[in-house]
């Protein structure tokens, strides 16, 4: 498939290189109005990495997400300082064409939101939009990303009917599959399984695992089972003197197996939080 408009593509100024890391927040915090939501997060994330942002409610991990693909850009009130890279982009260059950087690193929320159209069109929608209009090659995209979703052989004959008549565990992998459409290289997943019942649950968090390595992954969760069975990595995000801080990131056997901090510690072992 040819990829249209990367974010980069009209900005070369848009560059950024300041760690080897993938994914690098620097001194990065958000406020709304006056409340600060998080404050200073230094973070590193590999490329192909899955990674679990933990912590207790309210302690930044959406609003941080969010920062990273620009989301935040829509919020009203909403300031966001600090450095973002992410391969060799600079996300918080103004010049960054925020929809190209959208497509890049795509967004799966909590409740699967699909488009009140057919199952096709779900997956046809977004693509056209981004000039892609050949009839095969929509049919040829969709049946590839529903395949690699494992829906395909659940909605082939009825790629037509609307997708608000999936079971939400179904719908939310057509969502996965409408955001791989667009050939992401980062997908930010926010509890993209607490909807769900256990079973559907099941099959999206397994989804998940096996995008290990094509994308690289953060995804918000509160089941730390989850975290512990899907990811490489966990940062835990806690609220410190009215917002939100980075506690401790690392390896997923560091961070519940030998913690570093004995807030991780108390989080992570089921005592706090
Ligand atoms: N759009 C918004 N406007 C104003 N305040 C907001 C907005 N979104 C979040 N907040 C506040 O920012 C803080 C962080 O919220 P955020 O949703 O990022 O936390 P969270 O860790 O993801 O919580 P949860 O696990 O419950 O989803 C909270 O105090 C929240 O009330």
């Amino acid at each position: 498939m040819t990829k249209t408009s990367p974010a980069t593509s009209s900005i070369s100024s848009g560059e950024a290189n300041f760690s080897n890391s993938y994914l690098v927040t620097r001194e990065l915090s958000l406020s709304y109005g006056d409340r600060l939501a998080f404050e200073d997060v230094n973070f590193e994330v590999d490329r192909g990495e899955i990674v679990a942002l933990i912590g207790p409610s309210g302690c930044g991990k959406t609003s941080f997400l969010s920062c990273l693909n620009r989301l935040t850009d829509l919020f009203p009130n909403c300031r966001v300082s600090g450095r973002i890279q992410i391969g060799s982009l600079d996300i918080m260059n103004p010049k960054i064409d925020s929809i190209a950087l959208r497509r890049q690193v795509g967004m799966i929320f909590q409740k699967p939101n699909p488009f009140p159209f057919s199952i096709w069109k779900n997956i046809a929608f977004p693509l056209k939009e981004h000039g892609i209009k050949n009839r095969d090659c929509l049919d040829e995209i969709i049946e590839r990303v529903l395949r690699d979703v494992g829906l395909w052989d659940e909605v082939k004959d009825r790629l037509k009917s609307s997708a608000l008549g999936l079971s939400g565990g179904q719908q939310q992998r057509l969502c996965i599959a409408r955001s791989l459409a667009l050939e992401p290289e980062v997908l930010l997943m926010d509890e993209p399984c607490s909807a769900l019942d256990p079973i559907s649950s099941g099959i999206v968090e397994d989804l998940i695992a096996s995008l290990r390595r094509k994308y690289t992954i953060l995804i918000v969760t509160h089941n730390l089972a989850q975290a512990k069975r899907i990811a490489d990595s966990a940062a835990l995000f806690w609220v410190q003197n009215g917002s939100g801080r980075l506690i401790e990131s690392g390896p997923v056997e560091q961070i519940f197996n030998a913690p570093k901090h004995s807030i991780t510690a108390a989080y992570a072992s089921g005592m706090r939080g």
